[in-house]
C-alpha cells in the first residue's frame, strides 16, 4: 500500500513530504529530486518568485547511501525566502504590537475570484486571505513532485515504466500532437520554453503568453501525461474507486487549478460512433496488438498494456493583474481583488506536477498488483506475471 501526505505553507520555512510503501533498494538521490523541482519552476509565464527563490532538498528519512530503505520516506523542500517571511508566517505566538503592525501592513481582505481566498475565509473563520492562500498555493506541488520523483524511480527500476508530459494547448493555441508520442518525442521537451512538441504551436503559445502579460491578464491550458511500459491489468473493474481511470482523474484534479481530465481521446470519443471509437484487437505472432490508440491505455478501469495517455485542463491563473471585481470583507463594499505578483501562466509547470501525480498513481496500483518489500521482489513478481500472460498467448505485441 502506498500512502503519502505533504505539509507546509507557501511562505513557510519548508514543505515536508512523507510517503510509505516504496520498497527497499530503489536508487534515487537528492540530485534527481532537485532536477525535477527545477523542471517544475521552468516555462514561459512563471512569475518573479521563480527567479529569486530556490528549492532546497533534504532527505530526512527513508534513504541510505542513495537507496530507499523500505521505511517511510521524509523529504524537506526548504524555501530560501524564509528569512523575509519569518515574521509574517511565524508559527509561534507573536506579541500584540507585532500583530498590530502586521495587520496594518498586510491584511488581505479583498479575496481573489478563482482562488481559495473567499471560500476559505468563510469555512475556516479567518478575517483575511493570508492563512488560506498559504496552503492553497501551488507551492505545495513542489512536495508532490519530490515524492513523484521517488515513484518514477521505482516504476523505472522495477517495471521499466517511463512517465513524461507535454503541453498540448495554451489558451487558444492547440499543438498538433502525435497520436502516440514516443519517449524520444518527449524526452527533450524541457528545452522548449512552453514544453510543447510542435515547434510552430510553441512559437504561437509563447507569443500568446507575452500578449497576455502585456494586457495584464492570465492564461490556462492543457497538458498530456504519457506513460510507456505498463503491463496489462493495473487497477480493477471490480469497484469504482479501484478503477485506474478514477484514480488518475482524482490525482490530476487534486492539482491546484485543474478543472478537467480526459483519459485517451476522452470527450472526443463521446462524439464518435462506436465502430470508430474503440481499439480493435488484432492477432500477432504469439500475442495481440491494437489497431489504434484511442482509449489512452485503459479499459474496464485497468491498464491494457498499451501506452497510457491522460490529459488535464488548467484554468487561467486566479491572480489577474487587471484585478477582478470582489468585495472588501472589512466593509462589504465593492473593491478590486488583491494582487501583488503572480504567474501569468503555469501550464508547463503543471505538466511536471501532473507527471508526478500519474507516477504516484501508477506506483500505487503496481504495488497493489505486484507487492514486494524489495525492488527485486517487485521485479520478480512482475516478470512472472508477464510470463504467465505470454504463456496464455495474450502477450502485448509492441
Ligand atoms: C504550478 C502552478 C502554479 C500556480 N501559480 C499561481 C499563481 O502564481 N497565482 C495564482 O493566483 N494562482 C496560481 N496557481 C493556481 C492556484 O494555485 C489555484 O488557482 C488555486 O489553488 C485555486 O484553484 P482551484 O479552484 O482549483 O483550487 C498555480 C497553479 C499551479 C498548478
Ligand atoms: C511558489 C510557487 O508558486 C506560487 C503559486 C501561487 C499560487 O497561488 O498557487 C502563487 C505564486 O506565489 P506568490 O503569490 O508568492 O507569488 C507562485 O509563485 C511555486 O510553484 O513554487
Amino acid at each position: 500500500m502506498l500512502r503519502y501526505l505533504t505539509a507546509g505553507e507557501s511562505h513557510g520555512q519548508a514543505l515536508i513530504a512523507t510517503m510509505e510503501g516504496i520498497p527497499a533498494h530503489v536508487r534515487v538521490g537528492v540530485d534527481e529530486i532537485a532536477e525535477n523541482l527545477r523542471r517544475r519552476r521552468l516555462g514561459v509565464g512563471r512569475g518573479a518568485r521563480m527567479k529569486f527563490e530556490a528549492d532546497e532538498v533534504t532527505l530526512l528519512g527513508g534513504f541510505r547511501h542513495g537507496e530507499t530503505l523500505g521505511s517511510p520516506i521524509a523529504i524537506m523542500v526548504g524555501n530560501t525566502e524564509w528569512p523575509k517571511w519569518e515574521k509574517v508566517m511565524a508559527p509561534g505566538v507573536v506579541d500584540e504590537a507585532e500583530l498590530a503592525e502586521l495587520a496594518r501592513n498586510a491584511k488581505l481582505t479583498r479575496p481573489r475570484p478563482g482562488h481559495a481566498d473567499l471560500a476559505g475565509m468563510q469555512k475556516y473563520d479567518f478575517d483575511e486571505a493570508r492563512p488560506l492562500l498559504e496552503r492553497a498555493s501551488a507551492r505545495e506541488t513542489a512536495a508532490r513532485v519530490a515524492l513523484g520523483t521517488v515513484a518514477q524511480a521505482f516504476l523505472a527500476q522495477a517495471f521499466g515504466i517511463t512517465v513524461l508530459s507535454h503541453v498540448v494547448e495554451l489558451g487558444p493555441v492547440r499543438a498538433t500532437r502525435p497520436d502516440l508520442p514516443t519517449i524520444d518525442d518527449l524526452a527533450a521537451i524541457d528545452a522548449d520554453p512552453v514544453r510543447c512538441f510542435d515547434p510552430a504551436a510553441s512559437v504561437a503559445m509563447q507569443a500568446e503568453v507575452e500578449a497576455c502579460q502585456k494586457e495584464g491578464d492570465t492564461m490556462g491550458g492543457v497538458v498530456e501525461v504519457v506513460a510507456w511500459g505498463l503491463p496489462p491489468g493495473l487497477g480493477s473493474h471490480t469497484q469504482g474507486d479501484r478503477r485506474l481511470d478514477a484514480k488518475l482523474a482524482g490525482a490530476l484534479m487534486g492539482i491546484q487549478a485543474i478543472k478537467g481530465v480526459e483519459v485517451g481521446d476522452g470527450f472526443e470519443l463521446a462524439r464518435t460512433r462506436g465502430s470508430l471509437a474503440h481499439d480493435e484487437i488484432i492477432p500477432t505472432d504469439g500475442g495481440i496488438r491494437r489497431a489504434s490508440h484511442r482509449s489512452g491505455g485503459t479499459e474496464g478501469g485497468m491498464s491494457t498494456g498499451e501506452v497510457l495517455r491522460v490529459r488535464a485542463a488548467m484554468k487561467p491563473i486566479a491572480t489577474v493583474p487587471r484585478a477582478l471585481r470582489t468585495i472588501d470583507t472589512t466593509t462589504g463594499e465593492a473593491a478590486a481583488a488583491h494582487h501583488q505578483r503572480s504567474d501569468v501562466c503555469a501550464v508547463p509547470a503543471a505538466g511536471v506536477v501532473a507527471e508526478a501525480m500519474v507516477a504516484l498513481v501508477l506506483a500505487e496500483v503496481a504495488l497493489e498488483k505486484f507487492g514486494g518489500d524489495s525492488l527485486g521482489e517487485a521485479r520478480r513478481n512482475h516478470e512472472s506475471y508477464l510470463a504467465d500472460v505470454a504463456a496464455r498467448g495474450l502477450e502485448i505485441g509492441r
